[in-house]
């Protein structure tokens, strides 16, 4: 959850700095319904091998929707400090487990008054101080602090402080961690969501791996492989993309909240999370009503279908996301007689010659037009391909929207062409994949495969939804463009011929 919840759009996560002044280069992880929605089945009933090597879930938490472990949770925070509650956890029809209004709630209300010695950060006292000391000694960024925090107050199971909080958690949460490579491919086949979800597992194992080398090899008796290896880490990576909160009033700093982590997501819900100065506590202030036995939302941040789907594990309903987008993959092809001189010009701003733009309903990003019309530039037009690709890499200072009336029909042109080739993949993966339409409230009961497959057409339906209506504005524009030369040339036709 983030912004005052995650967002995880960076693709990388943080190398380890490998001195203290790269330490400031650490990776800004976030600076930022329904038919029943569906996710992935945590029963693992796939042979397959995960793109990680799994070896079994990990030995602590529990399953997604146990109320047990929820309510020893909800006993121990508020012997701890948390204040009596207006809400309560309970088994509900969106995201199993969800705090429910016990009594009324106004618009406008503070609730939760989670205080600060209840929020796990970086900060928060390690049961083993020496493996703080030696992580801390090595300036490991945030996440995998917080990752390898997590694994460590597991292992150490009644003696943690966090035991009732860990054993609350999902043994294996709802994320595309858990996809197997064939599962990606097959599913996700038409959607750039793909190349996410396998750069974000490219980025925890990575993460992991530099951890291995560079720190826990070197202590064993600290950190031994039993305890911390790739399934666990894939574990707490899971938990902090469904569950860190970025707090801005407490300068941005990233946080794990116990019981405020119970609350689940909706996109007509706008209101986050964050640290409430007067209070003390972590609060989120209601934008509707509640009556009880109502369950309470709060958002996760305006994120698209696709980067719910690849942190959280779960897709709303088809067009109940206002922050729906799809991404568009547009590339500079290699026969282009001028490539090198693209090349060029894009390297100069940090760009690769294939760039995804986001679609939304609403249109496309300024920066997309600019790729397309260096993508479509002829040779005489060299000398605008830095101006070109330096709008397309938003790192212009001041915002210009440049035109260029000679190549603007060629450059809609190239955006539908790219937008139809997106379209005719994800009708082929919906055509191929059959109707299925499934309707379900307990995703524990439902085979893997089909739960899988689901996800992936809601998904895939949403987003076609996007490329659809863009592939309209763009027919009209060059149509309208086109009849309006048409016209000019008849003007201009009718003038030669009264002129001879
Ligand atoms: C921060 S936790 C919320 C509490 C969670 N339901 C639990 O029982 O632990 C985030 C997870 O809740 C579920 N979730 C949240 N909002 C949802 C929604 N609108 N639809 C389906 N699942 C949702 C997803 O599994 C997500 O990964």
């Amino acid at each position: 959850m983030a912004e005052a919840s995650m967002t995880f759009y960076a693709t990388v996560l943080p190398q380890i700095p490998k001195t203290p002044s790269q330490v400031h280069r650490r990776l800004a992880y976030t600076t930022k319904q329904q038919r029943h929605p569906i996710r992935c089945s945590t029963s693992t009933a796939s042979n397959e091998t995960s793109t990680f090597t799994v070896k079994e879930k990990v030995p602590w938490g529990c399953d997604v929707d146990s109320l047990e472990n929820a309510s020893a949770l909800q006993k121990w925070l508020s012997d701890s400090g948390l204040p009596p509650q207006k809400m309560g956890i309970k088994r509900v029809e969106v995201g199993e487990r969800g705090l429910v209004a016990l009594k009324n709630i106004r618009k406008g209300e503070k609730l939760l008054f989670v205080p600060p010695s209840l929020v796990i950060s970086t900060d928060s006292e390690w049961s083993c101080p020496d493996a703080c000391a030696v992580l801390k000694r090595n300036y490991v960024p945030d996440w995998p602090l917080l990752a390898t925090y997590l694994i460590s107050e597991a292992n150490a199971k009644n003696s943690s402080r966090w035991s009732n909080y860990i054993s609350a958690l999902p043994r294996q949460p709802y994320s595309l961690l858990y996809w197997t490579q064939s599962e990606l491919d097959k599913y996700l086949v038409a959607s750039q969501v793909r190349e996410r979800a396998i750069e974000r597992i490219n980025d925890v194992t990575g993460t992991y791996n530099d951890l291995r080398l560079r720190i826990f090899s070197k202590y064993p008796h600290l950190f031994p492989e039993e305890v911390f290896n790739m399934e666990t880490f894939k574990w707490s990576f899971g938990i902090l993309f469904s569950r860190l909160v970025r707090l801005p009033s407490m300068d941005g700093k990233v946080a794990l909240v116990p019981w405020a982590d119970m609350l689940n997501h909706s996109c007509e819900v706008d209101t986050c999370l964050d640290y409430d100065k007067s209070s003390k506590g972590i609060v989120f202030t209601t934008d509707r009503p509640y009556q009880p036995g109502e369950q309470v939302f709060i958002s996760y941040g305006k994120k698209s279908n696709g980067e719910l789907l690849l942190s959280y594990g779960f897709v709303p309903k088809e067009g109940t996301n206002p922050s729906d987008s799809v991404e568009l993959s547009l590339a500079i092809k290699k026969s282009d007689k001028c490539y090198k001189e693209k090349l060029e010009a894009l390297r100069k701003f940090g760009l690769p010659t294939v760039q995804r733009f986001p679609l939304r309903i609403t249109g496309w990003p300024m920066e997309m037009m600019a790729f397309a019309y260096l993508a479509v530039s002829p040779p005489k037009m060299i000398p605008q391909f830095e101006e070109m690709a330096e709008t397309a890499s938003n790192k212009t200072t001041s915002k210009k929207d440049i035109r260029y009336p000679e190549i603007e029909e060629k450059a809609l042109q190239f955006i539908l062409d790219t937008c139809e080739s997106s379209i005719s993949k994800y009708t082929k993966f919906l055509e191929d994949s059959g109707s299925l339409d499934l309707d379900v409230t307990s995703p524990k009961q439902i085979n893997r495969k089909l739960f899988l497959k689901q996800l992936a057409m809601d998904l895939c339906n949403s987003e076609r939804r996007i490329l659809f209506r863009s592939q309209y504005i763009l027919r009209r524009r060059l149509r309208d463009m086109r009849s309006g030369e048409l016209r000019a040339l008849r003007i201009l036709d009718g003038f030669k011929k009264l002129f001879k």
